[in-house]
């Protein structure tokens, strides 16, 4: 059984819990596959972030990185724990929307927002647009001019910093498609023009390395880049930016042999690195500001599946398949991503095994896991992957037409349905037959 479930997961039964529910009577319930999301553990999170820049009573905001993972609950959530999003689509914003989540605190990022979503973010008041590109910076002051409208925005820079992760999710070096870079003094242009546009109100300064970090030093390098930035603002542009956003990309452990920091030790390095340097330069300690995803969900997400087909190659390997797949976490095939798997229902039986999980879906790259040491597996297990909690529900498809799963959250015991799964006609809801 992997390390990362402790013995107060388990009941009397062998059962893998999940925010102390049995995990067989939540596929029997709710059937597989399933994303059971026990929700104490992402308050846990939520509230480590919080935990020093509340003790050191510094002015600050978490915004739940909202892509990681985006349904109406999971944003009523985040507004029951007090904290900001930031969204990065109309399709989020709408659900933030019918979530009732406070417009003023949600913030929109995106490399290539159409006109239609700065007008809906103007329409909603939210909180701030986090401009990325010359050419949107041009939209919205058109889009504020015509309506009269101010809005609070901040510049997405690009600090020069290459984080240590896998490239496809690297963002900060200077070679990125978002933001303005700062180097060849676009960042620079770009504020001038903010500041001589009459609606656009600049708070800040926004950057984001990139994710699944595991060190501090990128951070503490981002900090500097980006209080340089705003010294040099102040000084040249007579421009006190309030706010230093920081971005997200805090590491999670999705397999034993990761070491992540906790969140707390993320906030503290940010912390003591914006104090040092805004003491140094004899300047109030701006509002700092994380944006937060994976960190916030990753680890509280157990994917449920049911095992159907084994094959065995002898001298080669064993293949044990289940009822999902890269449809419902694309991550493995697109990242290489390693998980850990537990046989849910038999989960203190003894290992018996060295086997690989495929996926349903027809590519031989959909596989969720490789080489897990699991007990005796029969059609009819449940399966769990562990740590699915960020991107998998939120980047699931309808490859191969099948349907995307259902997602429960699990809290003292109970569970509560909060993403129905899909049925076979709403797959054919948008197809439009033809007419002759
Ligand atoms: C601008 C921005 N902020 C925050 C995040 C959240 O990152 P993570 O989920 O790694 O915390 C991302 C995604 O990488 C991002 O692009
Ligand atoms: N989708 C990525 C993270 C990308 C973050 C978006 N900027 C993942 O699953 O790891």
């Amino acid at each position: 059984m992997s390390n990362q479930v402790g013995a107060s997961q388990v009941n009397d039964q062998g059962h893998l819990l999940i925010g102390g529910v049995d995990t067989v009577d939540l596929a029997k319930s709710y059937g597989t596959p399933l994303i059971a999301y026990d929700t104490a553990n992402i308050r846990q999170q939520i509230r480590g972030f919080k935990k020093i820049f509340d003790s050191a009573g510094v002015n600050y905001q978490i915004s739940y990185a909202s892509k990681a993972f985006a349904t109406v609950a999971m944003y009523q959530l985040i507004n029951q724990e007090n904290i900001n999003c930031d969204v990065v689509s109309a399709g989020e914003l709408y659900t933030a929307m019918k979530a009732g989540f406070p417009m003023n605190k949600v913030s929109f990022h995106g490399n290539n927002k159409s006109v239609d979503e700065l007008a809906l973010a103007l329409d909603q008041r939210i909180g701030c647009i986090i401009i990325d590109n010359f050419h949107e910076l041009h939209l919205l002051d058109q889009l504020t001019t015509a309506r009269k409208q101010h809005i609070n925005v901040m510049l997405r820079v690009t600090p020069g910093i290459s984080a240590h992760t896998h490239e496809y999710v690297m963002t900060g070096q200077e070679d990125s498609k978002f933001g303005f870079d700062i180097k060849s003094g676009q960042a620079d242009s770009a504020i001038k023009q903010v500041l001589s546009a009459e609606y656009l109100d600049p708070i800040g300064a926004h950057c984001h390395i990139g994710s699944q970090i595991f060190a501090t030093e990128g951070f503490i390098m981002a900090a500097q880049k980006m209080m340089d930035l705003i010294l040099k603002w102040r000084n040249e542009y007579n421009f006190d930016a309030p706010v230093v956003n920081l971005g997200g990309g805090f590491g999670i452990r999705y397999t034993d042999d990761e070491t992540p920091l906790h969140p707390e030790e993320f906030s503290q390095a940010i912390l003591e690195e914006m104090k040092k340097i805004a003491s140094k330069n004899q300047i109030n300690l701006p509002e700092i500001w994380i944006e937060p995803g994976r960190s916030i969900v990753g680890n509280a997400g157990t994917s449920l599946y049911t095992i159907g087909s084994h094959k065995e190659i002898p001298g080669v390997r064993k293949y044990v398949a289940v009822d999902g797949g890269m449809g419902d976490n694309i991550r493995p095939a697109l990242y290489q991503a390693k998980y850990e798997t537990v046989l849910a229902n038999k989960i203190n039986a003894p290992v018996t095994q060295t086997v690989s999980i495929a996926g349903k879906y027809c590519e031989s790259g959909d596989m969720l896991a490789w080489n897990q040491e699991l007990p005796d597996t029969h059609s009819g297990d449940i399966l769990a992957v562990l740590d699915t909690g960020a991107y998998g529900y939120s980047m699931a498809s309808n490859y191969n037409r099948n349907p995307r799963p259902a997602v429960v959250f699990c809290e003292n015991g109970k569970s509560q349905l909060v993403v129905k799964r899909e049925q076979l006609e709403d797959l054919t809801r948008l197809d439009v037959p033809l007419n002759n």
